[in-house]
């Protein structure tokens, strides 16, 4: 794999008039990688894809493919096929003109085409299928005619815009691992737009979350799953629980202060540059451990926090809780039920706390206080 240099984004920006919708984009592909751009709604994925697809040009910044500035380069001459969400298949064509279309405006010999589309259609489950209009395809059916026709011109670059968003459920998991599959056969260059988080963790060797038009965090779904750089890409990524705490770095380790919720503790500090101080934390409700409160068993590093059972509920395989930790709502997983009221102890391992010195943290009512000031380690 070309680890670089493939397709390449360098200080890109873009803007509708006189709104900014992307900032200073800088992204390294690299050949036979998978991307997924994922984001919230408005964040600028789409825009981002349109201007790589090159249907918008960008307000700064350089697009190249293989050290090639295609900044400026007509759709058509980039070597990239863009699948969209709505599929825009021709109604009033077959699922084999429907294929064929990209080949016929490239002005490839028909023969060449029937020859091609009958590949495309073996590759992709599409065989006998070739005389259906797309009034007369499962959606399943239909997305995998758009990818046909997306791969028929043999792109070095696939840029799926939420092509599984209107498949439902069960098919969208099958059709994941078909796509993801297929483009590691393939071995082809692919950067799809999703803002279903798990989507993004299954399929992509690397994903890119985009926050208000820039780059929030990249990395491997691992990495962006357990060491979130912010708190946007860690509410992002699930860990929704927030709470601020206080604390002090002290050699290795982060010193949390007592408080109205929680008893003095540390957690290793892995690296993160946390300054003296309130801190956000943040954690997800299946990575704390709920348990009676004279009955805690705490299992290396992390934080424990007293309350109560607010609310239990089923979502399956597992019983959610809500619990009140002072003034502050959290919620945690456990495999039994405890009812509202009961008192309970909320352990979230180290690994699983995510801190992040932010201003939010600064201006926010801590769980946890220094009484005098000081930190107890
Ligand atoms: N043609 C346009 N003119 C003006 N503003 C636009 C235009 N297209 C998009 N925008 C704005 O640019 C921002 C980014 O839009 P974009 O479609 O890239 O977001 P997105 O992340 O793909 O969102 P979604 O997940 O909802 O599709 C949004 O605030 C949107 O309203």
């Amino acid at each position: 794999m070309e680890r670089d240099g493939f397709l390449e984004l360098r200080g890109v920006a873009s803007r509708y008039g006189a709104t900014q919708v992307l900032t200073d984009i800088d992204l390294s592909i690299a050949k036979g990688e998978f991307v997924a751009l994922l984001g919230s709604s408005g964040c600028g994925k789409t825009t981002l894809l349109r201007l790589l697809a090159g249907f918008i040009a960008p307000s700064a910044g350089e697009v190249k493919v293989r050290h090639r500035d295609v900044t400026h380069l007509p759709p058509d001459k980039r070597g990239m096929a863009l699948v969209f969400q709505s599929y825009a298949l021709w109604p009033h064509m077959t699922v084999a003109q429907n294929i064929g279309y990209g080949l016929k405006l490239k002005g490839v010999p028909r023969s060449e085409i029937a020859i091609r589309v009958a590949a495309m259609q073996s590759l992709l489950g599409l065989d006998g299928l070739e005389a259906r209009k797309p009034s007369a395809l499962s959606g399943g059916q239909r997305q995998r005619v758009a990818l046909g026709r997306a791969l028929a011109i043999d792109p070095e670059i696939l840029l799926l815009d939420e092509p599984l968003s209107n498949l439902d459920a069960r098919i969208r998991l099958t059709v994941r691992h078909e796509l993801r599959a297929l483009q590691k056969r393939l071995g082809i260059t692919a950067i799809h737009v999703t803002h279903d988080r798990e989507e993004a963790m299954v399929m992509a060797d690397r994903i890119v979350i985009l926050n208000a038009g820039k780059i929030a965090q990249q990395g491997t779904p691992e990495d962006v799953y357990n060491r979130p750089a912010s708190a946007f890409v860690a509410a992002f990524m699930g860990a929704e629980n927030v709470l601020f705490l206080n604390g002090a770095p002290q050699g290795d380790q982060f010193a949390i202060a007592a408080g109205p919720a929680n008893a003095a503790c540390s957690v290793p500090l892995l690296g993160r540059a946390l300054a003296a101080g309130p801190v956000e934390a943040r954690f997800r409700p299946e990575a704390a451990r709920l348990f009676p409160a004279d009955d805690v068993a705490v299992i290396g590093p992390g934080i424990t926090f007293r309350g109560e059972v607010a609310a239990v509920s089923y979502p399956g395989g597992h019983w959610r809780h809500v619990a009140k930790l002072g003034d502050h709502e959290i919620m945690a997983d456990a495999e039994r039920a405890f009812e509202p009221g009961t008192p309970v102890a909320v352990f979230v391992p180290a690994e699983a706390l995510f801190l992040f010195s932010s201003p939010q943290a600064a201006s926010a009512s801590p769980i946890s206080r220094a009484p005098s000031g000081k930190v107890h380690a």
